[in-house]
């Protein structure tokens, strides 16, 4: 029996892996093409215990064919896709290869191979602008970017695949903005083209970028940016071994992650000037295609049906621990 990470070199991935090492003492099997993860990462992992890591692509089938039989796969955590909003309306068909098709791809192999359970990693971008907020998991889902409906298409895929293949589990967490880093400094979020507003403050307020744009300033919000629910990444890391213990007793089932309260992006910049003490520069820009105005979570399902009780719902803690390795990786 092994856990299968795709996507385990990358941001989430690696958090999630963490804590797998850390919690539990099952085979673990990594895959990652390192496209926008990376090997060190995988090195500082490796010292809390052995786990195989293959330098591969998913569409490498005959590969990952190999390493699931191998190992005797029962588990896959699917996290590996292409994932920046702005880019997929630029370039849409990348969105639609690397997160839909390859994902059909290794979902097919699972079904064949006797794979029990698959854990995929969705999004709030699903639900597109939604008419209210906090959004439950029973609300329209409309995503009004490729990235969005890349992620909405791998859902359908997976919901028919388990409703024909009955042995063949899922659950689907559909993250809200996931931020911050693991407690001990030890990985982070590294590429260095990040698009997410905490990292990029970070960066600013580090010197590493001269300003901060304000991606529209006159949305119908708060105060006219746009509100994300920023979820710390080892809520979200816990979030997945929980997910992996329910489906052994329950059926497939899809729910939010996220803490149910929104901050807008002036909000943020605020915070991250009072933890760094910098006031560095804001400018204000306009909007960025394909962001909706306000996307929070209702995560009363996670919480009731798999008892997932978050320990790090605090903006401040979350822009400190993202300040500290984006100053670690500074260093570096
Ligand atoms: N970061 C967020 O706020 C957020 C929110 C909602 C959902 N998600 C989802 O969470 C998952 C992980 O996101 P992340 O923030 O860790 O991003 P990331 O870019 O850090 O991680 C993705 C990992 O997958 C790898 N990868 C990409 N395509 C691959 C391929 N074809 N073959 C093999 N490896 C490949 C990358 O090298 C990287 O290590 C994604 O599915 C993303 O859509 C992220
Ligand atoms: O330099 C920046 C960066 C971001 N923003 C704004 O900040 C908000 C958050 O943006 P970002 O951190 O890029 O995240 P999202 O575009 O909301 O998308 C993230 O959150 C989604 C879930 O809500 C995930 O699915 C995506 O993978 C993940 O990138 C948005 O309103 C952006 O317009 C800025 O104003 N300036």
């Amino acid at each position: 029996m092994a856990i299968l990470l795709t996507g385990g070199a990358g941001y989430i991935g690696s958090h999630v892996l963490k804590q797998l090492l850390e919690k539990t003492e099952e085979n673990i099997v990594v895959v990652d093409n390192l496209s926008t993860g990376n090997q060190a990462c995988i090195d500082a992992l490796l010292e809390i215990r052995d786990f195989h890591f293959a330098k591969i692509d998913l569409d490498n089938l005959e590969m990952l064919e190999m390493l699931i039989e191998r190992f005797e796969v029962t588990d896959v955590l699917h996290f590996a896709a292409s994932i920046v909003v702005s880019e997929s309306m630029q370039n849409p068909l990348k969105y639609y290869k690397n997160n839909t098709a390859k994902t059909t791809g290794l979902i097919e192999l699972c079904v064949n191979f006797g794979v029990k359970r698959f854990v995929f990693s969705s999004t709030a971008a699903v639900y597109g602008e939604p008419a209210t907020n906090p959004v439950d998991e029973t609300v329209l889902l409309a995503p009004i970017n490729p990235y969005g409906r890349s992620k909405l298409m791998s859902e359908t895929v997976l919901r028919d695949a388990s409703n024909a293949h009955p042995a063949f589990k899922h659950v689907i967490l559909r993250y809200f903005n996931v931020a911050g880093v693991a407690g001990d400094g030890s990985i982070g979020q590294s590429f260095p083209d990040a698009t997410h507003l905490i990292k990029v403050a970070a960066q600013t307020a580090l010197g590493a970028r001269d300003a901060l744009a304000v991606f529209g300033t006159d949305y119908p919000t708060k105060d006219g940016t746009c509100e994300r629910d920023y979820i710390h990444v080892e809520d979200l890391a816990d979030a997945h071994l929980k997910a992996l213990e329910y489906l052994k007793t329950h059926p497939s089932d899809t729910f939010n992650v996220g803490y149910g309260h929104g901050f807008s992006v002036r909000e943020v910049i605020k915070t991250m000037q009072r933890v760094s003490g910098v006031d560095f520069k804001v400018e204000m820009a306009p909007r960025r295609e394909g962001d909706p105005a306000i996307l929070v979570a209702s995560s009363t399902k996670i919480k009731t049906r798999m008892g997932w009780e978050p320990q790090c719902d605090d903006l401040e803690h979350i822009c400190k621990t993202a300040l500290a390795w984006e100053k670690k990786l500074h260093e570096n």
